[in-house]
């Protein structure tokens, strides 16, 4: 498990940190990680340390103060080192003193670096790169290690709106901060160097979960287990309009779980010709025990829709609510009414279904979506699952979790109802909601690497590729 804090925690640990350690070691201990890191990258890309260019792009806090030192211990490996002061007026008096010392240079221009470090902003960063940087990044063409974090990236929320700094490494101190699962296509590989910081840190705000936690989590049959007792997941998805939603859910509950899985509703026949170890019939009423429900996939928006959704939630068990459901909860609420209280829901929404259904709860979707997805999970007391190339997942109780995806490739149609399935499934396995939906994303994301693996993958294709992400999760 990767444990993330805010902005806000991390400087209130500095500060702790700060005031029982000798002035400037601190950023010392950072800028020294710093420069380690650099060094192997160079050894990596140019066989060595001796005479390669690095330009640092200081700005005026303590991400440039960091970017000298490393400058300066980066001299002592014989690296050249040339920086680029962006803010000469504030910038870092001792960084550059040592610099200077060290042998480094300070230039106007960028030069032909091997390698650039970005110390233009780190956790004092407001918005976009400001002009004079953001033309000196674009001129960038060598590799980037990014300081703490990318430059021009929101620390707390990811969000870029404007020019940023893309790393291609990003070092950072002790504590992951949220831009590092929110945004890692622009902070690229995060490496964590130790400052010394973990005995001041509080409890994490958020957290992203590794394949070892998700392995744990799956549920698999032992000895005295039967179809029954792994659980059984009931899918009421798909319509006359939209069979393949009702295919794509059920399969994927199918192959998560080797419990039962059962379907009920129009896409019956559809169902049962492509996964026959499946019990379909054509209404929730008839289908029988589950311990969890997935419903909204390709259900419509009409009366049936409202129908089935009733339905299953007169059932009282544990329930995902995907797409039309949740289109149907925020149209007509009294839907909800219907719910057992003491039953676990989840919705998954995409952006514009968050919308739909937070909106009228007064609950926006800015460029903070770990809030509103908590926000959002806090009002309806139901996790929220918030898909994105980052997708978020908010517990009511205000837990959050973060899954990152590898690549873009899951933004395809029918993607969504794939991954609606494993948490029918998770669910069903008596998995703590939250949990469930996070393991569901986390397997999901693996199975569209697997499946894509450099092409497009539809979502069948992604279905497929299920079980060997679920091996690949339970090897770890
Ligand atoms: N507090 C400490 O003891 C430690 C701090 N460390 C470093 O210090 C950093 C924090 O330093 P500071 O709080 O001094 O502030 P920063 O260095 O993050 O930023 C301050 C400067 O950036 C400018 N700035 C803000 N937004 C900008 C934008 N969008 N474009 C361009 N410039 C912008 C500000 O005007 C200001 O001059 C950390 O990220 C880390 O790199 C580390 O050395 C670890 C120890
Ligand atoms: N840019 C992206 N990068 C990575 N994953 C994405 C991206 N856009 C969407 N996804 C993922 O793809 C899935 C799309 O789901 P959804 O929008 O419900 O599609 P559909 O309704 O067609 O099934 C979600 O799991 C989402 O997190
Ligand atoms: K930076």
């Amino acid at each position: 498990m990767l444990e993330v804090w805010t902005t806000g925690q991390v400087r209130a640990a500095e500060d702790r940190l700060l005031a029982r350690t000798p002035d400037g070691a601190l950023m010392r201990r950072a800028a020294f990680g710093v420069a380690t890191v650099v060094a192997g990258l160079l050894r990596e890309h140019t066989g060595g340390t001796a005479g390669r260019r690095v330009t640092l792009l200081v700005g005026g806090g303590g991400n440039g103060g960091d970017a000298l030192w490393a400058g300066a211990f980066l001299r002592r490996r014989s690296v050249a080192v040339t920086a680029v002061l962006l803010s000469p007026d504030r910038t870092h008096a001792e960084g550059l003193a040592a610099f200077r010392k060290a042998g480094g240079r300070v230039a106007g221009d960028l030069g032909e670096p091997d390698l650039v470090i970005d110390g233009i902003v780190g956790l004092s960063a407001r918005g976009p790169l400001r002009q004079a940087a953001a033309e000196l990044v674009g001129r960038v063409t060598a590799p980037i290690v990014a300081v703490d974090l990318p430059s021009g990236v929101d620390p707390d929320t990811g969000a870029v709106d404007g020019p940023a700094v893309r790393a291609d490494v990003t070092v950072t101190f002790s504590a992951r901060k949220p831009v590092h699962v929110l945004n890692t296509g622009h902070c690229g590989e995060v490496r964590v160097v130790d400052i010394g910081l973990a005995p001041e840190l509080p409890d994490p705000d958020l957290i992203a979960l590794e394949a070892d936690d998700v392995g744990w989590a799956w549920r698999v049959p032992g000895p005295g287990d039967d179809k029954y007792t792994q659980g059984v997941t009931g899918v009421a998805a798909g319509s006359s309009t939209y069979p393949g939603a009702a295919v794509l859910s059920s399969g994927a509950a199918v192959l998560a779980t080797s419990g039962m899985v059962r379907y009920a509703g129009w896409a019956a026949d559809e169902v049962r010709g492509r996964w026959p170890e499946l019990v379909a019939t054509g209404t929730v009423e008839d289908a029988g025990r589950v311990q969890a429900w997935v419903v909204g996939p390709g259900l419509g928006t009409g009366q049936t829709g409202r129908d089935v959704l009733t339905a299953v939630f007169s059932d009282g068990v544990p329930t995902c609510v995907d797409a039309d459901g949740i289109t149907l909860l925020a149209a007509t609420p009294s839907l909800w009414d219907a719910r057992d209280p003491d039953a676990p829901v989840v919705l998954t929404p995409h952006d514009r279904e968050f919308a739909r259904i937070a909106e009228p709860h007064g609950i926006t979707l800015g460029q903070d979506r770990v809030q509103a997805a908590r926000a959002l999970a806090k009002r309806l007391d139901a996790v929220v699952l918030l898909k994105g190339n980052a997708t978020v997942v908010a517990a009511p109780d205000g837990r959050a979790l973060v899954n990152a995806a590898t690549s873009s490739w899951l933004a395809t149609a029918g993607s969504g109802d794939v991954l609606t399935g494993l948490i029918g499934a998770l669910l069903a396995s008596g998995l703590d909601p939250w949990l469930a939906a996070g393991c569901a994303a986390w397997v999901h994301v693996r199975a569209g690497e697997l499946a894509a693996d450099g092409a497009p993958a539809p979502a069948s294709l992604i279905l497929k590729a299920i079980p060997d992400a679920i091996r690949a999760v339970r090897a770890g």
